[in-house]
């Protein structure tokens, strides 16, 4: 994403991460500046940690670390949050790439996946709008054909993004869509191509079987394509987030994952063991509804904003 009004963007994450990070505030800190060194301070960080939902194993790391760091009763407050964001960024540097659709080959294939609700149409409406507001040439494709509403949503998007719009009638085969609309973006010297896919988990196989028929056709047109899948996960449903990373990554291909609704949890350390648990990196952050709320995620901004500390990456 653009990420050329800096201030703008590091001032957007802290107050998306506002909830949680007063949770960490509240809790975590504070209990370790009132109580600095004692076995029952780190009794507590190891509670709140997990409370926050960063995992037992970064969370067993991150109490080590604080047991290392001696912290005397002087200690302030923004020591301690300091410290904490280093433990928090430690864990996640390794978790961090970017999402760069117009560094790649053209047109650039993006492949939309994750359940219905995980904000997969708002991520992709949010890209489509950038994209065409740096030159790009851009077609969204909407190959949840069974749910005329969500394509409805994604034809809102796209209009207001200036994309081109593919869809087809309710029910039709959306890698036959697939197929013809990347076949067109080609033909036509498209930059990108953005496809959304449907997200119905009540029967996973048949979703699964969907998905990769799509990949399979895609790669009719070009064998690279597609040249990013992104997964889609919703942040305030907390582990659960876990268990989505584990259907879709095994069998979708995934090439990195995207975090909505971290402005919507107090919870957003969840961030942490799914980032850890899965073979793709966190690309991209949602902290709000708006456009300039999807961002690239960086986790040393991402940690000080958790804690409650100013951004400054
Ligand atoms: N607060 C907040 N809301 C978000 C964010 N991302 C998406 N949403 C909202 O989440 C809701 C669901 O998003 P959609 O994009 O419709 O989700 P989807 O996965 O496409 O779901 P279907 O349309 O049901 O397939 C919408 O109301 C979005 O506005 C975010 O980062 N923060």
């Amino acid at each position: 994403m653009n990420d050329a009004p800096k201030k703008g963007w590091l001032q957007r994450l802290s107050d998306g991460l506002s909830r949680s990070s007063r949770q960490m505030t509240e809790q975590v800190v504070s209990t370790f500046v009132r109580e600095p060194l004692s076995e029952t301070a780190l009794e507590q960080l190891e509670e709140h940690l997990l409370e926050s939902d960063l995992g037992p194993a970064a969370t067993d790391r991150i109490v080590e670390r604080f047991r290392e760091l001696r912290f005397g009763a002087g200690a302030s407050e923004v020591e301690v949050k300091t410290a904490l964001a280093e433990a928090v960024a430690n864990e996640l540097r390794s978790h961090e790439a970017r999402y760069e659709p117009l560094n790649g080959p053209r047109p650039f294939v993006t492949l939309f996946v994750g359940v219905n609700g995980s904000g997969k149409t708002t991520t992709l409406g949010k890209i489509a709008a950038d994209l065409t507001g740096q030159g790009a040439k851009v077609m969204v494709v909407a190959c949840d054909t069974f749910r005329a509403a969500a394509r409805e949503q994604l034809k809102v998007w796209a209009e207001r993004a200036g994309a081109t719009f593919e869809s087809r009638r309710d029910g039709a085969d959306p890698a036959g869509l697939a197929f013809d609309a990347l076949t067109r973006a080609r033909a036509e010297g498209y930059d990108v191509v953005l496809i959304d896919t449907a997200g119905r988990l009540q029967n996973k196989s048949a979703l699964m079987d969907e998905l990769l028929k799509i990949v399979r056709v895609l790669k009719k047109v070009d064998p690279e394509a597609p040249h990013e899948t992104l997964l889609v996960l919703d942040a305030t449903v907390g582990r659960n987030a876990l268990e989505q990373e584990k259907i879709f990554g095994r069998t979708a291909y995934v090439s990195g994952l995207v975090m909505t609704k971290l402005d919507g949890t107090a919870r957003g350390g969840v961030l942490v063991p799914v980032a850890q648990a899965s073979d793709a990196p966190i690309k991209l952050i949602g902290v709000g509804e708006g456009i300039e709320d999807l961002q690239p995620f960086d986790a040393d901004a991402f940690a000080r904003s958790l804690v409650g500390l100013e951004a400054t990456s």
